[in-house]
């Protein structure tokens, strides 16, 4: 997250007056992340993160919270949506609707190896599987529909070769029916720096703000784009094979999806991309923001596209 919009000390104060989480002790802005407003923020009584939600539709807050709260309850280590006194999740901040959340320990890994890729398959398919459950649902705001409709909106600011890019990519994902895929609640996000790691309780995934219902293997595949790609945006296949296992072994493949996986990877590496392209083009007015390298995903996607063979051999 970054910080959109400041809150002081004094602001921090009268949010906490509506829960009992004991008096402010600090409050730090925290500049990872790209969509929200985030601080850490110390009480008497533990740590927690403050956020501030910019662009979420309110009536879209409840779905993100109550699964926090499902999959907190469900062995899924994330962080647990504290409620107010009056039992909502969700209070007002300088305009903008906010939550807390406990605050889980650990760092995030960003050079994994396959044992760290093995952890988060598993990680990720424990969080399909606890979603099976929770009862309600949300379509995911950033399908077709959403890659058409960016794609235009973008294109005066691309080169021809990326307009091609990406308007044959679009027909190629219109042309692959997911519909026959297993689906579920996905996390949509699980990259490296959205899993903490520490000694004692292993990965701990944060950030469920793209969570939604989709097809389950499109999120594995998003996963995959980030934890088993290279510099050189290609897949390394140890680490790939090795977070198919993970999964794999909790949430068997079915064929359908071991069929679809390329166009999975593919769909993946293009929604990443248009994004980037956003975060890049379209920039809100942030003061503390770190950039994402939207170039590494185009290149990753014109790897998928010219390595089907070798996607297809990754899940065989
Ligand atoms: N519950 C939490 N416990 C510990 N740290 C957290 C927690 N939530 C957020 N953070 C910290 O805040 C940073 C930003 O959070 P988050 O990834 O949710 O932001 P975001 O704006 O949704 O980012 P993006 O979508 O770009 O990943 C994280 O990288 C992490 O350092
Ligand atoms: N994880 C996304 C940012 C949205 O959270 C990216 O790296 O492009």
């Amino acid at each position: 997250m970054s910080v959109f919009t400041p809150v002081t000390a004094a602001d921090a104060a009268a949010l906490l007056a509506h829960y009992s989480l004991g008096e402010l002790e600090r409050l730090e802005g925290i500049a990872q992340g790209v969509e929200n407003t985030n601080y850490f923020l110390t009480t008497t009584t533990g740590e927690y993160v403050l956020t501030l939600f910019e662009t979420i539709a309110h009536d879209d807050l409840p779905f993100y919270m109550g699964l926090m709260d499902h999959l907190a309850h469900h062995e899924v280590r994330c962080p647990a949506p504290m409620a107010r006194e009056d039992g909502e999740f969700i209070g007002n901040v300088n305009g903008k609707p906010a939550c807390i959340v406990s605050r889980l320990p650990g760092t995030p890994e960003m050079h994994p190896g396959p044992a760290d890729c093995r952890a988060v398959g598993s990680i990720l398919a424990a969080i399909h599987i606890a979603g099976v459950e929770y009862d309600a649902g949300l379509t995911n705001p950033h399908g077709h529909a959403w890659r058409e409709h960016f794609a235009a909106k973008v294109a005066p600011r691309l080169t021809a070769a990326e307009n091609a890019l990406i308007e044959s990519e679009n027909r190629y994902q219109a042309m692959h029916d997911d519909t026959v895929l297993p689906q579920g609640i996905i996390h949509g996000d699980l990259f490296r720096d959205n899993i903490l790691w520490d000694d004692e309780h292993g990965g701990g995934v944060i950030d469920f703000y793209f969570a939604c219902d989709d097809a389950l293997a499109f999120d594995l595949a998003i996963t995959v784009n980030d934890w088993c790609s290279t510099p050189e945006a290609t897949l390394d296949p140890e680490r790939t094979r090795a977070m198919i296992e993970g999964y794999d072994r909790l949430r068997p493949l079915t064929e359908f999806e071991r069929t679809l996986w390329p166009a999975m990877l593919r769909r993946a590496a293009l929604r990443t991309w248009l994004g980037r392209l956003g975060y890049n083009h379209f920039p809100r007015d942030s003061h503390m923001t770190i950039p994402k390298d939207h170039a590494f995903s185009r290149r990753l996607l014109e790897h998928h596209v010219a390595h089907a063979r070798e996607l297809e051999a990754s899940v065989a």
